[in-house]
């Protein structure tokens, strides 16, 4: 498929920069070169040149590199022109490129839709490119390239191969259900085959937290009574100050959020309004932001005063918890071995102690909620929904009641249904909304 227009944009990032590299994709790349490099290059091959506007005005000298179709990344011509980074030589070389015929800007990810539409890439490969150009965590660039280079796509294509191979085998027994030579023995296979792939599917939909993990981060809340030390911590975690602290209770009313790197992984830490009975109106919807934080958190700091502990009424049990003790300068030698019985962590940020054993913890919880490095995880809700409806068709399809003909047609619904997850069938309805979330130039 090759497309009438060709496009152009800055691919690489914010400009002012030392180099900044344009993209055109499409039929009249090769003109565009010609005219604007003085004549053709070797292909696939960097070469300096002075680079001019058809009026023959120079615009920069750089370098220029033309890869021929179908071997490019989009599957057509492409050219790149390595310029210098400055906001004015990118604008006139963009306007100079897009005042040709048939020439235009191109759309947020359009270049990548390209490559989709030329088979280079699958979908799941296309939305793993978009993460991979988000990545800010190593774990999420780690996750991101092994997506890319097809560890999911695998997985689906593998499964789906499977289910079309066993309905061959059902329908092939329905065809043939008067004779003698499909045994009872094959169809015994397949469903066994199906029935082991629902639970492969099940348990990889599972892995959806942990991708979650990997990209939206491992959420800690700071719970604990007022002055218990909570914004203290924060700072000595995020080892800036992000919050106020001071000896009046009350003093942080609403959410505080840093993001903070551990192991590679993302981890959102937020402090909280301190839970108390009766407080001041500003405080008390505080307080109800917190508790609603909490419940959907994946780990609570459950902070209490070493030296005066104070109940911060009844806290939710179901998200797992660490009890840390705060400010155990303040206790004598006796009392602070107490205190280390009474919680799983006892810190000072006073005098340092006890924070970056904590932090290991939280990076330990994080890494362990992020599942083994290298698992395979589906990366979108669009995928689990799709997993999710690919198995419902597998369980009509694995139960016996279910009469043979429509048996073999829940196997097709379902191999159908992964298709569409790597966009081998169907997904046309798909591709504004994936494409979108792109950045321009990709
Ligand atoms: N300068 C530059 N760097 C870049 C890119 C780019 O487009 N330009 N990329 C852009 O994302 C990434 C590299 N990805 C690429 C993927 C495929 C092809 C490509 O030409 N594929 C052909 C030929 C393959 C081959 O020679 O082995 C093909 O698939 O047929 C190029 C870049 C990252 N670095
Ligand atoms: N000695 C000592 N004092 C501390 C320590 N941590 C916090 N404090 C003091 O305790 C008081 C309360 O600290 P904050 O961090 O503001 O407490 P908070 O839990 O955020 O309080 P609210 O926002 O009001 O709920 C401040 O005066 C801090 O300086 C510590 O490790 N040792
Ligand atoms: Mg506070």
């Amino acid at each position: 498929m090759i497309s009438g227009d060709s496009i152009v944009a800055l691919s690489s990032g914010r400009l002012p920069a030392g180099v900044a590299v344009l993209r055109i994709s499409g039929p009249r790349t090769r003109f565009v070169v010609e005219t604007i490099a003085g004549g053709m290059i070797k292909e696939r091959t960097a070469v300096l040149r002075k680079l001019r506007a058809p009026d023959g005005t120079v615009l920069d000298t750089g370098l220029v590199v033309f890869f021929p179709g179908p071997a490019s990344f989009t599957g057509e011509d492409v050219a790149e022109f390595h310029v210098h980074g400055g906001r004015a030589v990118v604008a006139r070389m963009l306007e100079t490129i897009a005042g040709f015929d048939d020439v235009r800007h191109a759309e947020p990810g359009e270049f990548t839709r390209r490559a989709f539409l030329n088979g280079k890439v699958d979908l799941v490969e296309t939305e793993a490119l978009a993460d991979l150009v988000n990545a800010e965590t190593e774990a999420q660039r780690r996750f991101a390239v092994q997506n890319a280079e097809g560890a999911q796509s695998e997985l689906y294509l593998g499964w789906r191969r499977r289910l079309i191979h066993a309905r061959a085998m059902i329908e092939a027994e329905i065809d043939f259900a008067d004779e003698d030579d499909v045994p009872g023995s094959v169809s015994d296979a397949v469903w066994f085959d199906v029935r082991s792939m629902i639970s492969e599917i099940d348990n990889h939909i599972a892995g959806f937290h942990a991708a979650e993990v990997i990209r939206d981060g491992f959420e800690v809340v700071i719970l604990g009574a007022p002055n218990a030390g909570k914004s203290s911590l924060f700072n000595a975690l995020a080892r800036r100050d992000a919050a106020i602290v001071t000896d009046e209770p009350g003093t942080t009313r609403d959410l505080l959020e840093v993001v903070l790197d551990l192991q590679g992984l993302r981890v959102r830490l937020i402090d909280t309004a301190g839970l108390r009975e009766g407080p001041g109106k500003i405080e008390a919807i505080g307080i109800e932001k917190a508790k609603a934080k909490a419940g959907r958190a994946d780990l609570l700091l459950l902070l209490e005063d070493a030296a005066d502990p104070r109940d911060a009424g009844p806290l939710l049990v179901t998200i797992p918890a660490l009890r840390v003790g705060t400010k155990l300068d303040l206790l004598d030698g006796g009392a602070a071995d107490d205190a280390a019985r009474r919680y799983e962590f006892g810190i000072s940020v006073v005098e340092g102690t006890g924070v970056d054993e904590l932090l290991a913890e939280i990076g330990h919880r994080a890494t362990q909620a992020a599942g083994g490095a290298g698992d395979v995880l589906p990366s979108r809700l669009r995928h689990v929904e799709l997993l999710g409806a690919a198995n419902r068709h597998l369980h009509r399809a694995a139960d016996d009641g279910t009469p043979q003909e429509l048996r073999a047609e829940e196997l097709r619904l379902a191999a159908d249904r992964l298709g569409r997850i790597v966009g081998a069938v169907d997904v046309e309805d798909l591709l504004d909304v994936i494409f979108s979330q792109f950045c321009i130039g990709k």
